[in-house]
């Protein structure tokens, strides 16, 4: 291995301490910020998922609720939840944990939440303020690979940035993003004709698919950055990324780890939305 790791466990153990002091000179005024995370379903790695969101929150000094939902629960029910949080004053942001179950309409849910309480970005309204270069709340997943970026000083403009994945949450926003810092943005998705063609191109490669070893070393530019998003758990308990690991960082020089890459990021960064719509309220 000669790639620089890229350490997103202590970026986002930085990043969480920066918000508990925002936290404590909000609550001198008065504010304690709030999240709340509702979580439809048992699914097991939702619920560590948001246990650990809830648990950052509470050590950053935040307010925070979980509100567990049945998985058979009714579309109006999860509504009406998200109404009753909209409303509360104690609740700066609201995030609804993904995938829901089935017989819901995913789309429907995100478009109640009111969107100065939308943490995760993901309301119509937050994405197209993102695209047209106003953005209220970016999406914690790609704001978090931003900071990684930053944090070690990847030059991104005029930078080829590739992106392997166009998810709503992940890939489109994360183009979005990069192309603001100037980066000259390729969006791949599963119907790209020849993968490596594309990837072999980039300085900055993003990979958000949920395929394992979807990237491989010969895939990845000498001396680009590689930044896996993947979380995937395989049949052996392992948690494994996107990218392989060690063929890519034989050649890239930088990469992210999983675990320890990216994940924490995320969660970082929801606390930085957070703190921000709680002092929202008061500006407004
Ligand atoms: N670290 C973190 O904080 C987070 C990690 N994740 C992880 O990131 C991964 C992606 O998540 P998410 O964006 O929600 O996934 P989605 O399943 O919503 O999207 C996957 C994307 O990858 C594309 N894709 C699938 N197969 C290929 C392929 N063979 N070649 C090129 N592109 C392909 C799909 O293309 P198409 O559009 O054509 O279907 C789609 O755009 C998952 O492992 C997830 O667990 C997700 C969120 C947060
Ligand atoms: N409304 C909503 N918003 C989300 O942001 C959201 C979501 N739904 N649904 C699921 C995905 C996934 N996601 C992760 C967050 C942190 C880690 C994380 O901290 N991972 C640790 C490892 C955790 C473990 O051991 O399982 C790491 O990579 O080091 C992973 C994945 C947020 N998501
Ligand atoms: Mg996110």
């Amino acid at each position: 291995m000669s790639a620089r790791l890229i350490d997103g466990k202590a970026l986002s153990a930085h990043v969480r301490g920066e918000v508990a002091e925002r936290v404590r000179t909000l609550k001198s005024q008065g504010v304690t910020p709030g999240l709340a995370v509702v979580l439809v379903g048992e699914d097991p790695a939702s619920q560590v998922y948001v246990r650990n969101k809830a648990a950052a929150c509470t050590a950053a000094g935040m307010h925070s609720r979980v509100i567990p939902l049945g998985a058979d629960t009714p579309e109006g029910e999860l509504l009406d939840v998200i109404e009753t949080l909209n409303a509360d004053p104690a609740i700066h942001g609201i995030l609804v944990q993904l995938p829901l179950p089935g017989h819901i309409d995913t789309g429907l849910v995100i478009e109640t939440i009111s969107a100065a309480k939308d943490v995760d970005g993901f309301h119509v309204s937050n994405a197209g303020l993102l695209m047209t270069g106003r953005p209220l709340f970016r999406p914690c997943t790609p704001y978090g690979v931003m900071k990684m970026l930053e944090s070690e000083n990847v030059p991104l403009r005029g930078a080829e940035a590739v992106i392997v994945g166009a998810s709503n949450i992940v890939g489109k926003p994360m183009a979005m993003l990069l192309l603001a810092a100037g980066a000259t943005v390729t969006l791949c998705n599963s119907k790209t004709r020849d993968l490596g063609d594309q990837t072999r191109r980039a300085d900055v490669l993003v990979v958000a698919t949920g395929r394992p070893g979807i990237v491989s070393g010969d895939m990845v530019k000498p001396g680009a950055v590689v930044i896996d998003v993947g979380i995937n758990r395989l049949e052996s308990g392992k948690l494994v990324g996107d990218v392989d690991f060690d063929s890519a960082a034989a050649v890239a020089s930088a990469i992210t780890p999983v675990p320890g890459g990216v994940g924490p990021m995320t969660i970082a960064m929801l606390l930085v939305n957070t703190i921000e719509a709680a002092e929202r309220t008061l500006q407004a």
